[in-house]
């Protein structure tokens, strides 16, 4: 029986069809996987640039096209478009099986061609060009091909390179990129090599093996099992990353086994949450697989926990679970829910009373009630508890008068420290008294009584955002499995650190030496939107979760697009005026209202752009909802993505944010580490864009954005 494989490109030209095409793409198909004997509904082209191509009628206007090797086994689709295109499409293209690597490529030789004629005159008179110093066999040996490499002999420079990137095959591109910024040819071969799927000796690839190619490209093609699998595909034509997972992501996701916590960092958008949700989808299989489905809890909790640190994303990694595994008998296995959520329960369970969780204005006051004396504010107190002694678990005076504050702001001498710990003991005294709680003590609570009784809820806890979890979060993940292989599966990047929270894994007893991955290929947004926002990340070294430096090498996207517009504006209202101009325009392409998103730095800022947008008629609404624009501040940007993203009041007056900063000569390096949380948030919300990013400010530009 032939197998049917489909293209990744394929999937997304078919998510932008019109339903009635879909429908008829879907009929189509029905059809063809049923009776696909020989190929029997295909026609081959007249003139077509690889003679395997082949075609297939979906209605009167729109053809599939199909790569029909001659053994008569496998089908690939790559594409369905307008009749004239389809045909066009394969006058153009060649399919091809990489002679180093052994992937899928697709090259566009038609242009590559003209290019080529263009390029010649100027080459010729060249006195240098780009790849002259790299021999023959050694662009063989990164599998760029005679054909290709005619064409890049005559290349001047990086310019050129660039522009070939849509033309030539994928891998090909990247060899030549990674020469191109001075790599040696063994250093190209090991960074290219990290993402294969397996390695082959090139004297084992079989140029006309299109079957084996395709199984080890599985981000650009993949069979498809069966029908159910052909419509499940077919139902979630958004949701590539289901099925086309890149080598790194799947190597990371599916490996049998880690001997203890994992972890995958990873800049903005490169599939950390996608590696997490297929990870827990693994490990429920396998523990389908295994008959032993009870949690160890004795509760009746699953066995594995998928969890990160806030509501709104928690819903965001249940829609996602739901979609891998919604169907399977593997999801009931699963248990998605925030580490607050947790808490509560393990604490109210042990108290057998409801912890309450107080409103800050309630709460500032009772905080406020002890901090007079003290000549701090109630702010202050409650951050000092919950950074410095719930973070550090400090149970005696004599532990605080020695502790270090890592992070805080200002000095204290002795006298201060002591007055800041009684005052803390009323403060804690009296909210006990009162049943209340705030989330970070009930987490710190929950972990010690679970650690205590030595009672693990869970078998297997994956975690994603896990930059910003407070210490007190790591304790209680970490005492919700049983130290061993696979306990834990950590996801999370450094560079969007927001909070106070600058945690070192080994201090909470979680150790990922050996077992940690990185992914650098952004999903989201377009290079032209990544080029822009890295810079405001500022050229601090930063630290990873694992304790060493994190760097953004080779953090980069294949899509490409818009380059972000930056405007200035005299007054705030000509800036919010601007703002609905903008997402007028952006509706009136075509973009829904729930696709665009707005950020602030301030909440009274991100209120007051909402309103402009509303007295425009546009409606607007909050983060965690679809019934117009969506409109919060940056932190609650975090983990989100939008079409068309608008970052408003990009100036001196708020980022960074003054009033959230430790002065600089009150504390120097608490100074810093602020401004970079601040540098951190820009990123973070400036990275949620996919597709256009526009950024406004009033006065001054925030110092982030000079270049
Ligand atoms: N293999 C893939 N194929 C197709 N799309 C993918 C793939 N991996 C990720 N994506 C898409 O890229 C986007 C970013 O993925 P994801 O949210 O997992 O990234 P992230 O690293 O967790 O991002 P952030 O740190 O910014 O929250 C999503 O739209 C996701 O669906």
């Amino acid at each position: 029986m032939p197998q049917l494989a489909l293209a990744m490109d394929f999937l997304s030209q078919y998510a932008a069809l019109e339903k009635r095409v879909r429908e008829a793409v879907n009929a189509a198909l029905r059809k063809f996987s049923d009776t696909y004997f020989a190929g029997g509904h295909l026609e081959r082209p007249h003139e077509a640039m690889d003679p395997r191509w082949r075609t297939l009628r979906i209605t009167l206007g729109y053809r599939g096209v199909v790569l029909a090797p001659g053994d008569g086994d496998m089908f690939l689709l790559v594409a369905v478009l307008p009749h004239d295109d389809a045909y066009q499409y394969c006058k153009r293209r060649r399919a091809s099986v990489n002679q180093a690597f052994g992937v899928l490529e697709f090259r566009d030789e038609a242009n590559l061609e003209t290019v080529g004629a263009a390029l010649r005159p100027t080459a010729e008179g060249a006195e240098k060009r780009l790849f002259d110093h790299v021999a023959d066999k050694h662009l063989a040996q990164l599998g760029i091909d005679a054909h290709t490499q005619r064409i890049v002999r005559l290349l001047p420079d990086e310019t050129h390179l660039d522009a070939l990137q849509p033309m030539l095959p994928a891998a090909q591109h990247n060899a030549l990129v990674a020469l191109a910024s001075g790599m040696t040819v063994e250093e190209a071969w090991a960074e290219l090599s990290k993402d294969l799927v397996e390695e082959v000796a090139p004297s084992d690839i079989d140029p006309e093996d299109l079957t084996a190619a395709i199984r080890r490209t599985p981000q650009r093609a993949v069979f498809v099992e069966g029908p159910e699998e052909l419509q499940d595909i077919l139902d979630h034509p958004f949701d590539a990353w289901r099925t086309f997972l890149h080598p790194r992501q799947k190597r990371i996701a599916y490996k049998e086994g880690y001997g203890g916590p994992a972890m995958v960092t990873g800049g903005a958008g490169t599939g950390k949450t996608v590696t997490a949700v297929h990870r827990t989808a693994h490990l429920a299989a396998r523990v389908h697989a295994s008959g032993q489905e009870a949690g160890d809890s004795g509760t009746g909790e699953p066995p594995i926990l998928l969890t990160t640190f806030t509501k709104t994303l928690d819903a965001a990694l249940r829609a996602q679970i739901d979609l891998l595994a919604g169907a399977s008998e593997e999801r009931r296995l699963v248990d998605v829910r925030n580490l607050d959520k947790i808490a509560h329960q393990v604490v109210r369970e042990e108290t057998g009373a409801m912890p309450a969780l107080p409103r800050t204005r309630e709460l500032m006051d009772l905080w406020d009630g002890f901090a007079e004396e003290t000549g701090f504010s109630g702010r202050f107190l409650l951050d000092e508890w919950e950074h410095v002694i719930l973070a550090q678990e400090l149970t005696t005076e004599k532990e605080y008068l020695k502790a270090r504050r890592r992070g805080r702001g200002g000095r204290l001498g002795e006298g201060h420290r002591k007055a800041i710990w009684s005052a803390v003991l009323g403060a804690t005294d009296r909210m006990r008294a009162q049943g209340q709680w705030t989330f970070t003590q009930l987490a710190s609570e929950a972990a010690a009584v679970l650690a205590r009784k030595g009672r693990h809820l869970y078998r297997h806890v994956v975690v994603d955002e896990s930059q910003d979890l407070h210490p007190a979060k790591w304790r209680l993940v970490r005492a919700l499995v049983p130290e061993g292989p696979d306990d834990l599966f950590i996801a999370g990047d450094p560079h969007q650190r927001i909070y106070d929270h600058r945690v070192s894994l080994a201090a909470v007893g979680i150790n990922v030496r050996g077992r940690s991955r990185k992914l650098n290929v952004n999903y989201r947004s377009t290079q032209e939107i990544l080029s822009w926002a890295v810079p405001l990340l500022g050229t601090s070294p930063v630290e990873g979760l694992d304790g060493l430096q994190d760097r953004l090498d080779g953090y980069s996207s294949p899509l490409h697009g818009r380059t972000p517009v930056v405007q200035a504006f005299p007054s705030r209202d000509e800036e919010l005026s601007a703002l609905a101009d903008r997402v007028t325009a952006w509706t009136a392409e075509g973009v829904e209202a729930d696709a665009i998103g707005v950020a602030a730095r301030t909440d009274a800022l991100a209120r007051e752009a909402a309103a402009a947008l509303r007295t425009r008629s546009i409606a607007t609404c909050g983060l965690a909802e679809n019934s117009g624009v969506r409109v919060g501040t940056m932190h609650s940007m975090k983990g989100l993505e939008f079409r068309c993203t608008a970052v408003v009041g990009a100036d001196a007056e708020h980022l960074p944010y003054e009033p959230h900063l430790v002065p600089a000569d009150e504390d120097p390096v608490a100074h810093a580490h602020d401004v970079q949380k601040e540098r951190n948030l820009a990123f973070v919300a400036c990275t949620r864009a996919r597709d256009s990013l526009y950024v406004s400010y009033t006065g001054e530009p925030s110092r982030f954005l000079s270049r």
